[in-house]
C-alpha cells in the first residue's frame, strides 16, 4: 500500500504523514527532505541552484541516506573521505534553515533534480506513506489513497514561528513565495481528498485521513 500527502508549505503534511503512518505501522517519506539536503549541500559548496550537471556531480560524489524514522525522517551524508570508516553527518536540522527555504525551490524546478529524487523514491518497497507535492501525480499514481493539504498562510506562518522563533509576516510572505515557485509540480491528483487544514488541530488532520483511507476519491474532507 502506497499512501500520499501532497500540499503547500507548512500545511502540515510531515507531522500528518508521521502520525498516520505510526497509526498504520508503516514507514513515512518525506521528499522535501531530499530536495532540502541537496540544497544545503549546492549552497555550502557554493553550487548554482540553477546548474543542473554541476549540482547532480556534486550530489553522485555526496552519498546521502534517508532514514524514514516514524518520529521525523532524517538525512545522513557521508563525507569525502569517510566511506572508509562509515562516520556520518546528521544534515536534518540545517537542511530546516531560512536559507535552504529560500533556494530550495529552484533546485527543485530542475528536471535532472526532481528525477534524482524520484528515482530514490521509486526505489523504495512499500508499504509506506509519501509526502511532498507530486508524490499523488508524477511519482506514485498507483498510490492507493491521496491526500492534498492545504490551510490559510496566516494559519501555516503562525505554527511555523512556533518551530522557528521569526516574524510572523516574514514567515507568511516567503510561504506565499515559495508556494509560487513550487506551483507547477504542486498541483493536487484528479483523484486527491483535498482537506483544509486550517481550523483543524493535528490530531483532526490526522483522523480525517484515517477515515479517508476508506473513503472514495475526490471527496473533499473539510
Ligand atoms: N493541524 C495542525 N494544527 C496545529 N499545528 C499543526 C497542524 N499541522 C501541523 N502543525 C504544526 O505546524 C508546523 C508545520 O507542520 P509540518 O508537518 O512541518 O508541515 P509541512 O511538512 O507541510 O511543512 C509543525 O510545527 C506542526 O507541528
Ligand atoms: N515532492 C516535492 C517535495 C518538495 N519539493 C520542494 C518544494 C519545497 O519548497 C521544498 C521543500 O519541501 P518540504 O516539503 O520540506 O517543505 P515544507 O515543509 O512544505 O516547507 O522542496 C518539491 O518540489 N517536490
Amino acid at each position: 500500500m502506497i499512501v500520499t500527502i501532497d500540499g503547500v508549505a507548512a500545511s502540515g503534511k510531515s507531522s500528518v504523514a508521521s502520525g498516520v503512518a505510526r497509526r498504520l505501522n508503516i514507514p513515512y517519506v518525506s521528499s522535501g527532505l531530499l530536495y532540502r539536503a541537496a540544497t544545503l549541500l549546492a549552497l555550502e559548496a557554493g553550487t548554482d541552484l540553477g546548474d543542473a550537471p554541476a549540482l547532480i556531480a556534486l550530489l553522485s560524489g555526496s552519498p546521502l541516506r534517508l532514514e524514514p524514522l516514524p518520529e521525523g525522517n532524517r538525512i545522513f551524508l557521508t563525507p569525502v573521505g569517510e566511506q572508509e570508516t562509515g562516520a556520518e553527518r546528521d544534515l536534518t536540522a540545517d537542511a530546516h534553515t531560512s536559507a535552504v527555504d529560500a533556494g530550495v525551490s529552484a533546485l527543485a524546478q530542475l528536471p535532472e533534480l526532481r528525477e534524482w529524487v524520484n528515482a530514490q523514491l521509486r526505489a523504495l518497497t512499500p508499504p509506506f506513506v509519501a509526502e511532498g507535492r507530486d508524490m499523488g501525480t508524477a511519482v506514485f499514481p498507483q498510490a492507493q489513497a491521496k491526500f492534498f493539504l492545504t490551510a490559510s498562510p496566516r494559519v501555516r506562518a503562525l505554527r511555523r514561528v512556533k518551530e522557528r522563533l521569526e516574524d510572523v509576516a516574514e514567515v507568511e510572505a516567503a510561504l506565499v513565495a515559495r508556494d509560487a515557485k513550487d506551483k507547477a509540480q504542486s498541483a493536487p491528483a484528479a483523484d486527491a481528498q483535498l482537506i483544509d487544514t486550517s481550523t483543524l488541530d493535528l490530531s483532526g488532520v490526522i483522523a480525517a485521513v484515517l477515515r479517508g483511507l476508506h473513503q472514495p476519491a475526490s471527496s473533499d474532507l473539510s
